[in-house]
């Protein structure tokens, strides 16, 4: 468990956030530009001292008031947006960098590292000659072996241009897919938190809004995220079945089953999909002819006006709502024709050529 409360005014800025998220998994802090998250990522490694509050990670209290444990003397691991790698060094040679400021036990190895981070061919060019990607790979690959209990990750995407992000996003969902290590991402990139979050903190001015899984928060109806253009459901399931004729993966969510297209084995994997609100469309039966792969039997829990006449509606997959939340966003105008209900059982549709399952290759 981590648990963070931080408050003290920095300049006209007033920060007052408190937030109790898991001591493993990745947390995103999410929110508006200005709202405190980069300040609480800075309280969390110790850089900024505010004189309120209090941080015990996993059982290691390292701020309570004034008693501020200084950074060096914390277990922490932290990215900056732009990779800040030792220039004369080589790629190597900054990783070493990494294991000799290690303290504690070690919980990853170098080889692990490049593996993971897919380092192994860089290992002897100079630092000046590596990619925008690349660098960042290799400053993530040099926290992680100074051995931290919490790694801070201050928008590690945002200097990168869009085919780099692409690039290095696979590499960091692999890190997520085997890190026993908190991770504390910071992020106003809601599609980048939807593929790595498990947690979400979301902030406002200074403060905490909410905090809990993401998929809960993006199905909170009291929450901004629900009225999103891009709403979007994040489903996690373990792949059971392949099909390589026609190149389907059935996997095996809460309350479903869900056909994807591409090849995500191998077969007890976990993964992780997007599915659009966009893209889920709602019926009383399930239908004969057509297109569509996958529907799902659901549950209506709610419905909230969003914008264009339209309708988000709040399911939950499962004949009697058992599984996992699902976002439709629907014309109110079939919506009203068709008379739905909250807690009428309906047939869920999903698209399965938009489904967006990230490619993983971790387990
Ligand atoms: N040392 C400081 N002195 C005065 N004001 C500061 C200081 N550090 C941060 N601030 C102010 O605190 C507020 C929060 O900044 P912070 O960088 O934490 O926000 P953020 O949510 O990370 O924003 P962004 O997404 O733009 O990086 C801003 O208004 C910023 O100008």
């Amino acid at each position: 468990m981590i648990s963070a409360r931080f408050s003290g005014r920095q300049g006209d800025f007033t920060l007052d956030a408190a937030f109790d998220v898991p001591g493993q998994g990745v947390t995103a802090l999410f929110g508006p530009s200005g709202c405190g998250k980069t300040t609480v990522l800075r309280c969390m490694a110790g850089l900024t001292r505010l004189p309120g509050g209090h941080l015990v990670v996993n059982g290691v209290t390292w701020q309570e008031g004034r008693q501020i444990t200084p950074p060096h003397r914390r277990a922490v691991g932290y990215v900056f947006q732009e990779a800040s790698l030792f220039t004369h060094l080589s790629v190597r040679e900054n990783l070493v960098y990494g294991l000799r400021r290690a303290r504690g036990p070690l919980r990853i190895s170098e080889a692990e590292v490049t593996q993971l981070l897919g380092i192994d061919p860089l290992l002897r060019r100079p630092t000046a000659t590596l990619s925008g990607g690349e660098r960042q790979r290799v400053a993530i690959g040099r926290a992680l072996l100074s051995q931290p209990e919490l790694l801070l990750m201050d928008e590690p995407l945002s200097a990168l241009d869009r085919i780099s992000r692409d690039e290095i996003l696979p590499y960091l969902e692999r890190l997520h897919a085997s890190l026993q290590m908190p991770v504390i991402l910071v992020s106003h990139d809601l599609s980048e938190v939807e593929r790595l979050a498990d947690t979400l903190v979301l902030m406002e001015a200074g403060r905490v809004r909410a905090a809990g899984p993401i998929a809960a928060m993006q199905a909170d109806p009291n929450l901004p995220l629900i009225h999103r253009p891009d709403l979007a459901a994040v489903i996690e399931g373990v792949v059971i079945a392949l099909d390589p004729a026609y190149g389907l993966s059935t996997l095996q969510v809460p309350g479903g089953r869900i056909v994807v297209p591409g090849n995500l084995g191998p077969i007890g994997a976990r993964r992780r999909l997007r599915v659009p609100a966009t893209d889920v469309s709602l019926g009383r039966h399930a239908p004969t002819d057509t297109t569509i792969l996958n529907a799902l039997p659901a549950v209506i829990l709610g419905a909230e006006a969003a914008e264009g006449y339209q309708i988000t509606v709040r399911l939950a997959l499962g004949a009697s709502g058992e599984g996992a939340s699902l976002l439709a966003r629907v014309s109110r105008k079939s919506f009203d024709l068709l008379g739905f209900q909250p807690g009428e059982q309906v047939v869920a549709r999903l698209k399965a050529m938009a489904l967006s399952a990230p490619a993983q290759t971790g387990g």
